[in-house]
C-alpha cells in the first residue's frame, strides 16, 4: 500500500460516511472469486517505462475521442463508464478500472477479449462482483488493507485509480483525457440525478488524490483535460512530440 494512503482512506469513510467493515467484507467476497493469474505481471509489462493514457468520462471525452484513434499503438487505461464511447468509436483499451456500475453491455462485449479488468470491491457494490466470473482477465483491487489475491494500488474513483495504477508500476509519462473534474459531470458517466451531490463529492475527493499523487510521484504527468495542479496542460496538437 501506498505510504499515507490509510490516512486518506480513513477521511474518506468519515466525509461520505462509508463503513471500512462493508468494504472489507466486499474485498474479502471479490478474492473468492478471482483466480490465480499472472495478470498482475501483465498489467506491469504494459506500463512500466511506458507513456500512458488514462481515460475518464469528463465533458472532454468527446474531444478527445477522435484524438484518441490517432494513437493506436499507445497504452490506454479506461475508466468505467468511458469504456462504452470509446469501444463505440473501435478503440479497445488495455485495462479497464472500474467498480462494476459502467455500462454492463460495453463490459460483456469486451470481457472475453485480451483487455485486462482491474475491479475494486466496496462496501456498495457486492451484488456487482458475480459479474467477475464471466470475464476472462481481471485483477482485483480494495481501498482496505490488500491481502492474498487483492492489491491496494491508491486512489478512490474510477479515474483517478487509473492515475494511480500508472504510478504504482512507473510508467513514465501519464497523460489524462476526459479528467475534468470540476462541477459538470460528462454525459457519459453513469450518473443518475439523485446522485449528482455525491458525485460531486466524488470528483473533488479524486481531483484532491491526484493533486497528492503529484508530489509523491515518479511519473511525469500531463492533461488534456481542465487544468489541475501538477499535471502540464497539453493541446492536443502536441501528444505527438510528448509521446515520442
Ligand atoms: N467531470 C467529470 N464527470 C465524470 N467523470 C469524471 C469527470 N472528471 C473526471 N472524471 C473521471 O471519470 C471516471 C469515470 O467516470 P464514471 O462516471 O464511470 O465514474 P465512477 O468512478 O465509476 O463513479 P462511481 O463513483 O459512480 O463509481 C471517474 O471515476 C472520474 O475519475
Ligand atoms: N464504500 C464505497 N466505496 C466506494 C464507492 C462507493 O460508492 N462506496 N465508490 C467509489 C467509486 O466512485 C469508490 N469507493
Ligand atoms: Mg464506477
Amino acid at each position: 500500500m501506498i505510504l499515507g494512503w490509510k490516512t486518506r482512506y480513513l477521511s474518506i469513510l468519515k466525509e461520505l460516511k462509508y463503513s471500512e467493515k462493508k468494504d472489507k467484507e466486499s474485498t474479502i467476497i471479490l478474492d473468492s472469486i478471482l483466480k490465480k493469474t499472472k495478470n498482475i505481471e501483465k498489467v506491469e509489462k504494459l506500463i512500466q517505462g511506458n507513456t500512458v493514457f488514462v481515460i475518464g468520462s469528463g465533458p472532454s471525452l468527446s474531444f478527445a475521442i477522435p484524438e484518441l484513434k490517432k494513437f493506436k499503438k499507445s497504452i490506454k487505461i479506461a475508466a468505467d463508464s468511458s469504456l462504452k464511447p470509446l469501444i463505440d468509436n473501435g478503440i479497445i483499451p488495455d485495462i479497464i478500472v472500474t467498480d462494476l456500475d459502467g455500462d454492463e453491455n460495453a463490459i460483456k462485449k469486451i470481457s472475453k477479449k485480451k483487455s485486462i479488468f482491474v475491479v475494486h470491491a466496496h462496501g456498495d457494490n457486492i451484488e456487482k462482483l458475480q459479474m467477475v466470473k464471466k470475464i476472462k482477465n481481471c485483477i482485483g483491487t480494495t481501498q482496505t488493507e490488500p491481502f492474498n489475491k487483492i492489491q491496494n494500488f491508491g486512489g478512490f474513483t474510477d479515474g483517478d485509480r487509473g492515475v494511480f495504477l500508472a504510478s504504482y508500476f512507473d510508467a513514465k509519462k501519464i497523460i489524462l483525457f476526459g479528467m475534468d473534474f470540476g462541477t459538470r459531470i460528462g454525459k457519459f458517466s453513469n450518473t443518475k440525478k439523485s446522485d449528482r451531490k455525491i458525485k460531486l463529492k466524488k470528483l473533488k475527493i479524486a481531483k484532491d488524490l491526484l493533486i497528492w499523487l503529484s508530489s509523491i510521484t515518479k511519473s511525469e504527468l500531463f492533461t488534456t483535460s481542465m487544468p489541475i495542479k501538477g499535471f502540464k496542460k497539453i493541446p492536443y496538437k502536441d501528444l505527438d512530440i510528448i509521446i515520442t
